[in-house]
């Protein structure tokens, strides 16, 4: 059996509702519309996404692509147009205004690109960290003292304790960063373009640091990136492509008959819950698909063929064109 369908610049449908799965982050055919000046732009066009509690995701695309649409969606400082995200149980579309202050202060950190957003120039390393925990006041006053120490350790930053952010390095403020970020044990950490500022040498270090905080406390953490080496550091990468998730890589190490570890990383297509998905664009340019393909169900795998008239890939001979019954037949 064949059948065609058409490549569409994916419209968003309607919503259908929250995933039901049980993830710390859940994204449902999630649409942003953003209208300036009469002009349209779709940032998000039906993009679904889901974390596990524990997690640690690095969501990767090319510029313009909707990471910090999404991102700024998640943090709850934005309200998607349509589509569903739940968030540690929180739902981002109708929470009122003090439950969207309590999540911010409490259910999510964040760690921005900009160290300057992150961290308070006149206040030490350690006054930053402790500053939260003053806020949220849950903490008893004797003990805060030692959690602004564990935290500065847990990051390797201690030794900049009485620094202010403009004596410590891009890569120290950062991870200071992070320790303020998690200091009130928030469910789920947020982290948009953190190395954008950094070098090579100094993005690895803070991308570690990001993993160290997610295997010691468990917090399901969500990395936000056009950095592509991002994928060595975690183990599932998530692509994003106009504004909907393409790809995703998984990263796993495996040992081999002699006991020698290696890292091997495999490319899935995302395919949404209603079946859509977007084939890698490197296959499109490669087969010169364009506006409508044809599809076959195999035994084991579905194939697919240009369309286009004249095109010298055709269906193989077990793809049978549909017949539709006429008039007559019926
Ligand atoms: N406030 C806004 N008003 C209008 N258009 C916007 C707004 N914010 C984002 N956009 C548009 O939405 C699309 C996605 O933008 P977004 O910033 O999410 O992309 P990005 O992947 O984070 O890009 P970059 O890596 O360059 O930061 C872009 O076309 C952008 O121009």
């Amino acid at each position: 059996m064949s059948t065609t369908i058409e490549l569409t610049d994916g419209g968003a449908p309607a919503s259908a509702g929250p995933p039901q799965d049980g993830g710390e982050i859940r994204c449902g055919d999630l649409v942003r519309i953003f209208a300036t000046d009469g002009v349209e732009v779709q940032a998000l066009q039906g993009l679904t996404l889901s974390v596990d509690p524990g997690e640690i995701v690095a969501v990767v695309g090319a510029s313009g692509s909707g990471k910090s649409t999404l991102l700024t969606i998640l943090s709850g400082l934005d309200t998607p147009t349509g589509g569903s995200a739940v968030v540690a149980g929180t739902d981002l579309l109708t929470m009122g205004h003090a439950e969207r202050v309590r999540y911010q202060r409490s259910t999510v950190g964040f760690v921005w690109q900009q160290t300057s957003r992150n961290l308070l120039p006149y206040l030490t390393a350690s006054e930053n960290v402790r500053l939260p925990l003053e806020l949220a006041n849950t903490l008893p006053r004797r003990e805060r003292r030692r959690r602004v120490e564990e935290l500065l350790e847990l990051l390797e930053v201690g030794h900049v304790a009485g620094r202010r952010p403009g004596q410590m390095s891009g890569g120290e403020q950062q991870r200071t960063a992070i320790a303020v970020a998690v200091a009130n044990s928030p469910r789920v950490l947020l982290a948009d373009e953190p190395t954008g500022e950094l070098d090579e040498a100094t993005s690895a270090e803070v991308l570690e640091a990001l993993r160290g905080v997610n295997r010691e406390t468990g917090v399901t953490t969500l990395i936000v990136t056009h950095d592509p080496t991002v994928s060595e550091h975690v183990a599932r990468t998530v692509q994003i492509r106009d504004g909907r998730t393409s790809t995703e890589t998984l990263r796993r190490t495996e040992t081999d008959e002699h006991g020698r570890a290696r890292h091997v990383s495999e490319e899935f297509a995302v395919l949404d819950r209603v079946g859509r998905l977007q084939l890698p664009q490197d296959f499109v340019h490669a087969l010169d698909l364009r506006d409508r393909v044809r599809l076959a169900l195999e035994p084991d795998h579905v194939s697919v063929w240009s369309a286009t008239p004249g095109s010298s890939a055709e269906p193989s001979p077990v793809a049978d064109p549909v017949e539709i019954p006429t008039e007559e037949d019926r």
